[in-house]
């Protein structure tokens, strides 16, 4: 159905179209021109009149020509971001001449291009048409950006759940809590908990913050941690190894091996300090540290959603697990790569409030190994998703890295410049319509997908820890669990 004709100038990239009736904005078009079929996105709508334009002063011209009652002439005007040439299935390379017939694209010709991939994560905004995701294309990674309350989390749910259906491996931080006790399935949720025997000296170290600044405490540090890893792995070898005392003696272990460093040179002074700052650390992290709990290598599952719950934890421990799980899962995936052994399925790890983390002011023990998956993960298999209701608190390299984008509803300018500026595949028009979206609408860039797509993300089928709660249901569950109370009581 023709719904406007190409006017003025027009260049490969978009051209202008006179409409013949009322279009909206995120709509897809087709035009034929030059043997090439073009599918083209409207990015902006303008409607006036040439005889009540810009400079007209006086109402009672404008009242009088009301009374013409609809016989003023005014035009509708649209902007086309021309995408894709559908005969040659790459950019268009020609403009448009004018007078070119410009019509709704037809839903045949978006499913040549949305719905090809492995995934479905929506449809069209205005259509039915299913819109697909490369999942491979995680593997360079994607950020989840929006306001809040806009659908990141429904969004996170949704992909989640899908990857797992086709039997890929999530692993998500869970910082509100709202995905652990969710209807995803299979839902393998893992205690969050940090164990030293995995830990290599440097990360230990800089759990007790020393770092690279501090080498006579670091040496100290990491030859008393060695010496302990190496104990441990002798007794559990021999057998003679009773591991519920092993949490209770850990630091007192520690700090006796670390005394022993003063015999072998250290200076009094510099083996006190790492004492302190190992009583520090057995403060901040006692509710983490457990020396029986599984490696997270062998506590990951594929074909599931592994969820490690870290709401109950302060940030510092937070990211002390963030950066411990995201450094083993990459060496891991080296190992495998390398040997055979380690972690022998990729992974697609999800960091939801990635501000926090990965935040370009601070230097967090998570931001480090986000940036080092940033960089390599693809080859290993390791895809990162980073979700943020405030983009630009984020890291702009790290988020320059994330090759693909879901950005749901985005009003804040400032946020919507950093993320153009830190996006080589977004372009202003696009971000533009940031401000228009809906709850669960959103814009797809990336490998994703093969052109920049409007999506409303679909609906995630079941309960998440974040939606409102049903408060009515809550209350009648409640009382039915009283009344059984009571009828228990009476029974029994
Ligand atoms: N695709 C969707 N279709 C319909 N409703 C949706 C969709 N996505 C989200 N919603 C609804 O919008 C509300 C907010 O969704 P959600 O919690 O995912 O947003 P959010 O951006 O994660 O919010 P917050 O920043 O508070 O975590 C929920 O009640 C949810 O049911």
């Amino acid at each position: 159905m023709i719904i406007g004709y190409v006017i003025g100038d027009a260049t490969p990239q978009q051209a202008t179209i006179l409409a013949v009736k009322p279009v909206r904005l995120g709509l897809y078009v087709t035009m034929e021109y030059d043997n090439e079929k073009v599918l083209g996105l409207i990015t902006n709508v303008t409607r006036g009149s040439p005889m009540i334009d810009g400079n007209t002063i006086d109402v009672g011209i404008v009242e009088r020509l009301n009374r013409f009652d609809g016989k003023i002439p005014h035009y509708i005007k649209a902007t086309v971001k021309l995408l894709y040439n559908l005969n040659s299935n790459s950019q268009p390379d020609l403009p448009p001449i004018a007078g070119t017939p410009v019509s709704l694209a037809e839903e045949e010709d978006l499913r040549k291009i949305f719905s090809e991939g492995d995934i479905t994560l929506g449809r069209l905004i205005g259509t039915n048409v299913p819109v697909n995701i490369r999942v491979g294309a995680l593997a360079r990674h994607l950020a989840i950006l929006a306001a809040t309350g806009s659908g990141k989390s429904n969004t996170v749910a949704v992909l989640s759940q899908r990857i797992a259906d086709i039997k890929g491996s999530v692993l998500i931080f869970d910082y509100h809590g709202e995905y652990y006790r969710s209807d995803i399935h299979p839902l393998h949720n893992i205690e969050p908990k940090l164990n030293p025997l995995y830990l290599n000296p440097r990360e230990f170290a800089t759990l007790l913050e020393i770092r690279g600044n501090a080498p006579i405490q670091y040496r100290i540090i990491r030859r008393a941690f060695t010496e302990y890893q190496k104990s441990v792995q002798e007794k559990i070898k021999s057998g003679d190894i009773d591991f519920e005392k092993l949490n209770q003696t850990f630091i007192k272990d520690l700090e006796d091996l670390i005394d022993d460093q003063e015999g072998k040179g250290a200076k009094k002074d510099s083996v006190d300090e790492v004492k302190n700052k190992l009583e520090e650390f057995a403060d901040k992290y006692s509710g983490i540290i457990d020396l029986t709990s599984k490696d997270i290598i062998s506590n990951l599952k594929t074909h599931s959603v592994n969820v490690v719950d870290i709401s109950p934890l302060d940030e510092d421990a937070m990211d002390a697990i963030v950066s411990h799980y995201l450094r083993r899962i990459l060496d891991a995936r080296k190992e495998y790569r390398r040997k055979g052994t380690g972690l022998r399925f990729p992974v697609i790890i999800v960091i939801e409030e990635a501000h926090v983390f990965l935040s370009k002011n601070d230097d967090t023990l998570t931001k480090f190994w986000a940036s080092r998956i940033a960089r390599e993960g693809r080859k290993f298999g390791v895809g990162l998703i980073i979700v943020s209701q405030r983009p630009k608190g984020l890291d702009e390299n790290i988020l320059s890295q994330m090759t693909n984008k879901i950005i749901l509803k985005i009003v804040e300018p400032s946020d919507k410049k950093y993320v153009l500026e830190a996006s080589d595949n977004l372009s202003e028009d696009l971000v533009e319509q940031l401000s228009s979206l809906g709850v669960g609408e959103a814009l797809i860039i990336g490998n994703l997908v093969k052109i920049p797509a409007f999506v409303k993300i679909d609906l995630f089928n079941g309960t998440l820890g974040g939606t409102d709660p049903d408060m009515r249901r809550e209350w009648e569950k409640a009382e039915e669990e009283d009344k059984l109370h009571e009828s228990l009581t009476d029974f029994g």
